[in-house]
């Protein structure tokens, strides 16, 4: 009983120091927790910190986040190499294993905390115009912040890698590699064994819990004439109930799916709040040598007998590169740094996917789902006992469509928008939602204010392929130094016009029966901003998206792969950093083109392939696994 009271008391404290004093509910959730489930306390089950590093490894991994921690447990099952991964953040707190209390992580010490440099043309209702990069922090990376919604992205997403001259990405390459990390828990799913598998690291389920409004999307999209389909299988377009990469309702991230089964490994050694400052190339041989890291206040270098790879995400591994001395050549020199190699792609083409974030709509029966309403006892009981009830919701997202607007050919299934279907909206946790979104007090009080509390359904339409392009810069040549962000969104005509219909269709969804019988009715209030423009105009439209601009934090391509005659690519097909011989990179940042969906599963599938692509440059062919492909 001491043993437990302790364990609540300690994981509390943690929670506090992660998300303050927010909730009045923490202690009850934690003492049902320990009561309930004593073992998710346990610390045997948690990745080791190791306490000295060996002068040297075989490889170095640079972020233990969606790909990191993939590529780490991949790499150490070749018993004769040693792994060392460095992470900046520490461990994962329990209160990130709370699927509904993810949005309590921004800005918190698990998020880098990134904004962006001021937009003139979106996140216009956002503090200084400035659009939040929330950026994982913490063993897992963004996995742990992230929404959860496991989604792989379109056929003809990989066969355009393969096109632009990657061979080996294309669809039928890679569908082996999202198959191999996961366990599809739906059993009607995992039948269809072409598209999904079982018993792999990462735990893919339904929602354990859902409110009417869920179903209601699906009957609307089917109204609309869209199918209801498995998104993640033969085809894309349609609407589907959202999976998450969840175990047993609460979070899997990268690091308890692929780190946790694994720590005991003498090979594998992993080393938390390590701050990696370079990457250390040879100027002569131009070859990767090892790192710098700070820990513990002091300066460490490691060496790298076979390959450094970063895995520190499309933020910090463009950074790193360019500290490195591998970039823009013009730029390094004004920042003051060697050029190792010219690289004009380093910190360019940029990719996200944002939403518009104020189409919300009010219903009579109280059926969303109201943070302050579900948080109670009950509630962290079956959270604690079952894995179920509101607790385990991703914030109210429970379903997504793939939908077309008049820019997408509908006969090519490669649509143009995704629409995330949520219970809630940003009035339903208003002065949470608001601090992580960033967006202002005058904002919110003008467009949410009246509504705050009440029963909604909020639906962000996203756009799957913008053709704006941002950049990343460094701020100075100090490692610790955030750099400049640039994200650029709606440059493009093209992404205006995508995200305006995107936004109509959303309303058409409202004026479905199925939705009516909520008594939905579109929350119609002028954006401060576009209030000179006539209602439903396509100029108001196009006012309304430059406003509360929402990332759905798809940052990516940074660090382009790309074929030699690409004078932008920063790695080859096989994630090589060109001119450098034994670095490479693997995480969103080497995608060429955005994936059409949320890209977790796609990081988790190169980081997948990257490892094989790793063993086969290393090991003895006999000696190599290769996925099966059946
Ligand atoms: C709030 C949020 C919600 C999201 N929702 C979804 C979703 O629902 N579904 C989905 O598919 N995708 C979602 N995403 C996107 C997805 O989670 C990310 O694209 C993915 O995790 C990126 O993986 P990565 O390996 O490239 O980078 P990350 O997972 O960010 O990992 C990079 C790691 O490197 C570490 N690092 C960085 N620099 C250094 C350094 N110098 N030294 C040491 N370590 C360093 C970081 O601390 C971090 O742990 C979301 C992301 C966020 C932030």
């Amino acid at each position: 009983m001491a043993v437990a009271l302790g364990v609540v008391t300690a994981a509390l404290k943690t929670a506090v120091s992660v998300i303050g004093f927010k909730l009045w509910f923490l202690p009850t959730l934690f003492a049902t927790l320990a009561y309930y489930n004593y073992d998710i306390f346990d610390p045997e089950s948690r990745p080791i910190n190791v306490r000295t590093l060996r002068p040297e490894y075989d490889f170095i991994i640079v972020g233990a986040g969606s790909a990191g921690s993939v590529l780490a447990s991949r790499l150490s099952e070749v018993p004769g190499w040693s792994v060392l991964l460095l992470e900046a953040g520490g461990d994962e707190p329990e209160i990130a294993d709370v699927p509904i209390l993810s949005l309590y992580l921004h800005k918190s010490r698990l998020d880098w905390g990134y904004r962006s440099q001021p937009q003139p043309g979106a996140c216009q209702a956002m503090e200084d115009q400035r659009c939040i990069w929330t950026r994982g922090k913490v063993m897992g990376g963004s996995s742990v912040l992230n929404t959860m919604l496991y989604i792989r992205g379109n056929r003809r997403d990989f066969d355009q890698w393969e096109s632009l001259g990657n061979p080996g990405w294309g669809y039928e390459d890679v569908l082996p590699y999202f198959k191999k990390s996961q366990d599809q828990r739906n059993p009607y799913l995992a039948r269809n064994t072409r598209y999904h598998a079982t018993g792999g690291y990462l735990t893919v389920q339904d929602a354990p819990w859902g409110t009417p409004l869920g179903p209601a999307f699906i009957q609307a999209g089917v109204e609309m004439g869209y199918d209801h389909i498995d998104v993640n299988g033969a085809n894309q377009t349609g609407f589907a109930f959202f999976q998450y990469t969840m175990r047993r309702g609460s979070r899997c991230s990268t690091s308890k799916a692929f780190l946790r089964p694994v720590r005991l490994r003498k090979n594998l050694d992993i080393a938390m709040l390590s701050h990696v400052t370079k990457v250390l190339v040879h100027p002569k041989t131009r070859r990767a040598y090892g790192v710098e890291l700070v820990r513990n206040r002091a300066t460490h270098t490691v060496l790298a007998k076979k390959e450094v790879i970063l895995s520190a995400g499309t933020v910090n591994s463009a950074q790193l590169l360019m500290l490195s001395g591998v970039g823009p050549a013009k730029h390094l020199q004004e920042m003051g740094i060697p050029v190792v190699q010219d690289s004009p792609g380093v910190g360019q083409n940029v990719m996200d996917h944002i939403a518009a974030g104020a189409v919300a709509f009010l219903v009579d029966p109280p059926v969303s789902l109201i943070v302050d309403r579900v948080m109670n006892l009950n509630t962290a009981l079956k959270y604690a006992y079952e894995g179920s009830g509101p607790l385990t919701s991703s914030v109210g997202i429970e379903v997504v469509a793939f939908v077309n607007t008049k820019y997408a050919n509908a006969s090519d299934d490669w649509p143009d928008i995704e629409f995330m279907m949520m219970a809630s909206s940003t009035s339903s946790d208003a002065r949470q939602t608001r601090h992580a979104h960033g967006i202002t007090q005058k904002f919110y009080d003008e467009v949410f204010g009246n509504i705050t509390g009440r029963d909604v359904f909020g639906i962000f339409p996203m756009i799957l392929r913008p053709k704006s392009r941002g950049y990343l810069k460094l701020r100075s040549k100090n490692p610790m130094e955030y750099p400049l962000i640039f994200p650029n969104y709606l440059t493009h005509p093209n992404d205006v016009a995508v995200m305006r219909e995107g936004v109509k269709t959303a309303l058409a969804v409202g004026e479905t029966t199925a939705m009516r019988r909520f008594g939905a009715r579109f929350h119609r209030v002028k954006l401060p901003n576009c209030r000179h423009l006539p209602d439903f105009t396509d100029e108001y439209w196009e006012c309304f998206v430059r406003q509360y601009t929402l990332t759905i934090y798809h940052m990516s391509g940074s660090v382009k792969m790309g074929p030699a005659s690409d004078p932008s690519a920063v790695v080859d097909p096989e994630l090589r950093v060109y001119g450098v011989t034994g670095l490479r990179v693997v995480d969103a940042s080497i995608m060429p083109t955005i994936t059409n969906g949320n890209i977790n599963a796609p990081v988790i599938m190169i980081a997948e392939k990257a490892a094989d692509l790793i063993k086969a440059a290393w090991l003895p062919p006999a000696s190599r696994q290769r996925p099966s492909a059946s």
